[in-house]
């Protein structure tokens, strides 16, 4: 039952566990788990008050953002520009504001008197005019300086982005922030601006605002100072707009601050289940080659029947909150409210029928103005609170650049001297003291229990034995991807905790059974390898050579250039391609294709194993070519799963000539000739080693490795 489960009481986090502030209720097949309402959200605005603190912990980081813009070429004065120009935006409305008056002010003695001083309102007009295009001239110039800014801005913090998730082990800092345009942990488009400008803008809006605000007060003064009762209809006006505020954000009312859905439904995940399978191509092979059509619309019917409308009631829900939330009693005062200016002067006009109290004109003023007015404040007011989000996001794209990686770095260097790396490294996995043992984080069960074993330089170790009995682990471990909870990796007798991890990895060559493939070209995915030879094009021929990738590689049009997967996709009007246009021409872009040169996008289709043997050339680029003095340790996980039998037969023999007196250590299940040339052989079963030896001495043993090993070479027979 999850609720007996510990509870977090730390501050800012949210654990559905914790039953004394969070409420769970179900919603057809979702379990919503609600944040009880704080003290500070109870009390009315204390949800306010609590951004506003939060703002405030925030603000070293605006401090920080405002010294790296001003330290980006160019970027100091155009941000100075930038602001002068908004400053004088703000000004403009409380002009135009003051001919407006000054506009209704002849008209009213234009009634009054039957006369118009045609001078001062030409003089007028024109200023009006001015104020205007002023105004737009300044927005014009604005959005280009703020071009200029915003690519400057984004290249920055893309390249600070980069380097953080480039020098990062840490999975969460390559999820968050999504690029430097966009922190949070979804992804935003590129095209948004990124966070730290709109910070910056926000707060430059904050100014703006303020000084907007303040000359229109100054204006509305000046225009209000001569009309008795002018101040008593200008906070009539104003309060209504207050009570329609309040009615609609709730500002003053305590809420839900946060809340959590889940669902275990079988059918409702069932149902998402194929909608993906459907949506995504990567299946369409097997759904047809499986002729799986039919049955994947009977099980998408069963699942949506069983769930039936139970997914709606939790949108209804949602639906509810923002109603629930705009509900309040000021909304039923706010419509009447709206009336109360008017009712006022017909009063006051009923009273003294004689001495109007406020001018028609300045009633027309006081209105206009004072709605722009409050909107502006209340703008203000809004943005200040989602200046707290705001601020979260740019607190997250500093922190990316400090997110500890979990594995801790050494202070030895390694190796002491490029002979200890052509004789190669001994490596022991300590059985003296404490042998090793792991578990993966969050794993209830050992995925290495008790794991002892000690090679000798220049010696070659294969690992065997079943699906998920630890294998890959090891070597996993042996980079210090991971970390042994218990024991100790010693490598030519440094405790490996101790080395440099930097200097660890240089002096061992992996290559993983899930290697990957980057989006750049074939050169540079084998160059990669060794990035110090990466120029070095021979180097990379050979290494492809070795590798057993270079035939198929030339036969390529693009040979060595060729992108497995082009990163970045060709861009085509509007119009899907084989489309007819109202006017009977079809869309076709062939011609524009073959006049830019430009390549087809889709990636290169490579077959399983040529991908495999792609992986096993990057490794030779940096650790079997001869004269290589970099690395003492050679590490494989499979390196011939996708291989045909020629191919692997090929490939063992080249280790094992080229890799001269390297340690190496494999693990593979098709080992085929390998163990016999083996000096040890690890046999894992369920975390442990079961049986160690050489091929002859295991084979004598009649245990697992020699049941394995007839099995295989049965298969022969
Ligand atoms: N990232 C991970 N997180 C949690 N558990 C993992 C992780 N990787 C592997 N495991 C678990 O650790 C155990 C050992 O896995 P490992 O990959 O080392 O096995 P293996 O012997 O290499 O298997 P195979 O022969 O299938 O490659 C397995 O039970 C596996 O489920």
């Amino acid at each position: 039952m999850i609720f007996n489960k510990p509870t977090s009481s730390k501050k800012g986090t949210f654990d559905p566990h914790d039953r004394a502030r969070v409420k769970h209720t179900r919603y057809g097949v979702w379990d919503v788990y609600e944040e009880k309402s704080s003290f500070a959200s109870a009390v009315p605005g204390g949800s306010t008050f609590e951004k506003y603190a939060e703002v405030v912990q925030c603000m070293p980081y605006v401090w920080r953002t405002i010294k790296d813009i001003f330290s980006i070429p160019a970027c100091s004065i155009l941000l100075v520009i930038f602001f002068v120009m908004e400053l004088t935006k703000a000004v403009v409305p409380a002009l135009a504001l003051w001919y407006q008056g000054q506009l209704l002010e002849i008209m009213q003695i234009a009634i009054d008197t039957r006369t118009v001083d045609k001078d001062r309102l030409l003089h007028i007009c024109t200023a009006r005019i001015a104020c205007t295009i002023a105004s737009r001239l300044l927005s014009t110039l604005n959005a280009r300086v703020e071009h200029s800014l915003l690519w400057r801005i984004r290249k920055f913090y893309d390249a600070h982005l980069f380097r953080a998730r480039a020098r990062s082990t840490s999975r969460r800092s390559r999820r968050r922030p999504s690029s430097a345009s966009s922190t949070t942990s979804r992804s935003r488009p590129r095209s948004c601006p990124p966070v730290p400008w709109e910070t910056l803008n926000m707060i430059i809006g904050f100014v703006r605002a303020g000084m907007q605000a303040s000359t229109q007060v100054f204006v509305l003064a000046q225009a209000l100072s001569t009309q008795r009762d002018g101040w008593l209809l200008a906070a009539l006006t104003m309060s209504a707009k207050t009570f329609h505020w309040l009615a609609d954000t709730g500002l003053l009312k305590g809420r839900a601050q946060a809340w959590a859905a889940t669902t275990t439904n079988p059918a409702y995940l069932k149902i998402h289940g194929w909608l993906r399978v459907m949506n995504n191509p990567v299946h369409r092979k097997e759904i047809v080659a499986g002729n799986l059509a039919e049955f994947a619309v009977s099980e998408y019917e069963t699942a949506s029947q069983s769930v039936g409308d139970a997914d709606s009631a939790f949108r209804q829900w949602q639906l509810f909150g923002s109603v629930r939330n705009r509900f309040s009693i000021w909304s039923l005062f706010r419509d009447s409210l709206d009336e109360l200016p008017q009712i006022f002067f017909t009063l006051r006009a009923v009273q003294y029928p004689a001495n109007m109290p406020v001018s028609l004109a300045s009633l027309q003023m006081v209105q206009e103005t004072t709605r722009t007015f409050t909107y502006n404040m209340f703008e203000l007011i809004h943005s200040t609170q989602s200046f707290a989000s705001q601020l979260e996001q740019l607190r997250k794209l500093y922190e990316v650049a400090h997110v500890p990686n979990k594995v801790a770095d050494g202070t030895v260097s390694f190796p002491e001297d490029s002979a200890q790396v052509r004789s190669g490294f001994a490596l022991e996995f300590r059985y003296q003291i404490m042998n090793v043992s792991f578990k993966y984080p969050g794993a209830e069960n050992y995925a290495l229990k008790n794991i002892s074993f000690r090679l000798l330089p220049g010696q070659l170790c294969v690992i065997v034995g079943a699906n998920g009995s630890g294998k890959s682990t090891i070597l996993k471990l042996i980079v210090r991807l991971y970390d042994p909870e218990e024991g100790q990796i010693l490598l030519d007798g440094h405790d490996i905790r101790t080395l440099k991890l930097r200097d660890l990895r240089q002096a061992i060559s992996v290559l993983f059974q899930d290697y990957t493939h980057f989006p750049l070209s074939i050169r540079d995915n084998i160059a990669i390898g060794d990035p110090s030879a990466a120029d070095n094009d021979e180097h990379v021929r050979r290494a492809a050579r070795l590798g057993g990738a270079e035939g198929f590689i030339e036969k390529l049009p693009d040979g060595f250039d060729t992108y497995l997967d082009r990163p970045v996709r060709d861009l085509y009007a509007g119009m899907p391609e084989g489309t007819t246009t109202l006017f009977g021409r079809k869309v076709d872009y062939s011609a524009l294709r073959l006049a830019g040169g430009m390549k087809p996008s889709e990636t290169s289709a490579l077959s399983g194993g040529q991908m495999q043997r792609l992986a096993v050339a990057r490794t030779f680029m940096r650790s079997v070519v001869p004269e290589d003095p970099k690395v003492g340790l050679l590490l494989f996980d499979e390196p011939s799963a996708s291989l045909d039998p020629v191919a692997e037969h090929d490939l063992f023999n080249r280790l094992r000539e080229l890799r001269g007196n390297k340690t190496m250590l494999f693990s593979s299940h098709r080992f085929g000739n390998l163990t016999r040339h083996a000096d040890l052989i690890l046999y894992m079963n369920e975390s442990v080693i079961v049986e160690s030896g050489t091929h002859e001495q295991l084979l004598k043993e009649d245990g697992g490795y020699a049941n394995i090993w007839n099995l295989q070479a049965q298969a022969f027979l």
